[in-house]
């Protein structure tokens, strides 16, 4: 019997026994699913069973899971409330309250887990375009910093089952634990409709029946992420070490054992919300860290007489923290410097130019890039919401960087300067390591410093 229609068969079986659902199945295993209210005990055993016999024996292995929710048609106890009026009614996992931040749309189809622990996310909701979050569970690794800093996330469906050999828990168990609420069963595609249509809203999510649509609309035209500085929220308090690499068994480059051959430099990293990944990155290809708080006066920074200087990606609007464009602009010339997002905000700054909020962002792991010098277009991941406008920046700024999708500026070089940023996450994780060369363009003027 073919694959299909065992399963199609296997399908009928079980549906029609009333006890089950069929998840994933492979040529040795089956998993199933009862379906609560439709089958328990002795019935339910025959429903199992009766589906495995009918694998002829190409089944070795029938498994059964808990499911993860109660009800087929579970309840609407939840609510999406945006500035515009609109109310979305949506199944509540995770935390419950009330959180009020600006929904953003992200189109990625792998990593939620990177995205939530993402600190450039404070202040935000993520709604997720792919229709189908939490089938891989939660693992130890994958976290991008020791918390979730986001409000809120909503998804189309909330995967039934985990299925993967790292999961440590379920996203339902995880956001309980990080205070995150999570929405499911909203309709997300045409949320992103909407978003894409008007640009980002804010919004209010809540799981407190007793208050009403129209408080909670108010509350949402009450709130902006704009002049909000949340750098200082997210940042180290104290200054640490860091030259943990990218493992063996993920790395990527080859490149990186070549790198790792020269003396180690030593870079001092403005945390603003750093990922861990850039840190592995850094350190993979031969870098000592020191990593600092987003406050950290440069003078200090530059007595520690550092390779380089690291900005890093974070929350917010980048024109709202005045202190970091000043020790960027103290920096700046001194020693050799790369910003991330964040990082390429503040510096596009420092060198004289101004940001400006777009209309809905960047959010997703297939965005494309031209690098300009050779024409050459990645495929990179994206997390911003704010860009900077080339047109106030000074002679001397070379725009090396451009999004294809809107042609926005994505990454610049200072070279009096010895300056290089990257509006985008040549880190990935998640997405794309087609810009993993970044840091080496880093470490490469590193080196040309030192000779
Ligand atoms: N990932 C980031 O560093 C985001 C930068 C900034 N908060 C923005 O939205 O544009």
């Amino acid at each position: 019997m073919k694959m299909h229609s065992l399963q199609t068969k296997l399908q009928g079986r079980s549906a029609a026994c009333g006890v089950a659902d069929l998840h994933a199945p492979c040529s040795r295993q089956v998993v199933l699913t009862p379906v609560a209210g439709r089958a328990s005990g002795r019935r339910a055993c025959e429903g199992f069973r009766s589906a495995a016999a009918l694998s002829g024996g190409r089944v070795r292995t029938v498994v059964v899971r808990a499911a993860a929710i109660t009800s087929p048609f579970p309840k609407k106890d939840a609510r999406l409330v945006l500035e515009n009026g609109s109310v979305w009614h949506a199944t509540s996992f995770g935390a419950s309250g009330t959180e009020i931040g600006e929904v953003v749309f992200n189109t990625s189809l792998s990593g939620y887990q990177e995205i939530m622990t993402d600190p450039s996310y404070k202040g935000q909701f993520v709604a997720f375009t792919c229709p189908h979050i939490g089938n891989v569970g939660i693992n130890n690794e994958d976290v991008e910093s020791t918390k979730c800093h986001l409000g809120a996330i909503i998804v189309r469906d909330l995967s039934i089952t985990v299925s993967n050999y790292r999961s440590k828990m379920t996203l339902d168990a995880y956001c309980k634990k990080e205070n995150v609420i999570g929405l499911a069963n909203l309709d997300t595609r045409a949320l992103t409709k909407v978003l894409r249509e008007t640009g980002c809203l804010v919004g209010v999510v809540t799981t407190d029946a007793s208050k009403s649509d129209e408080e909670l609309v108010n509350m949402a035209k009450s709130w902006t992420i704009v002049g909000k500085d949340l750098l200082s929220v997210v940042s180290c308090t104290e200054p640490y070490e860091w030259g943990k690499g990218t493992s063996d068994e993920w790395e990527f480059n080859g490149r990186v054992k070549l790198a790792k051959q020269h003396a180690p430099f030593h870079i001092v990293a403005y945390d603003f919300g750093i990922k861990t990944n850039i840190l592995r990155r850094l350190a993979s290809f031969g870098c000592r860290i020191t990593v600092v708080p987003a406050t950290y006066p440069a003078s200090e920074v530059l007595k520690m007489n550092p390779d380089g200087v690291f900005f890093s990606n974070g929350p917010g609007d980048p024109s709202a923290a005045p202190y970091a464009v000043e020790n960027a602009k103290a920096i700046l010339g001194k020693k050799p410097v790369f910003g991330i997002c964040m990082g390429h905000q503040v510096l596009g700054q420092a060198f004289g130019g101004k940001t400006f909020k777009l209309k809905f962002g960047h959010h997703g792991g297939n965005h494309p890039i031209r690098y300009m010098p050779t024409g050459r277009v990645e495929i990179s991941a994206q997390n911003h919401n704010f860009a900077v406008d080339p047109a106030t920046l000074p002679a001397g700024v070379e725009v090396t960087h451009v999004n294809l999708n809107d042609g926005t500026c994505a990454g610049m070089v200072y070279k009096d300067k010895k300056a290089m940023t990257i509006q985008y996450h040549p880190e990935a994780s998640p997405g794309p390591h087609d810009a993993d060369v970044c840091f080496e363009q880093f470490i490469d003027m590193m080196r040309a410093e030192r000779v």
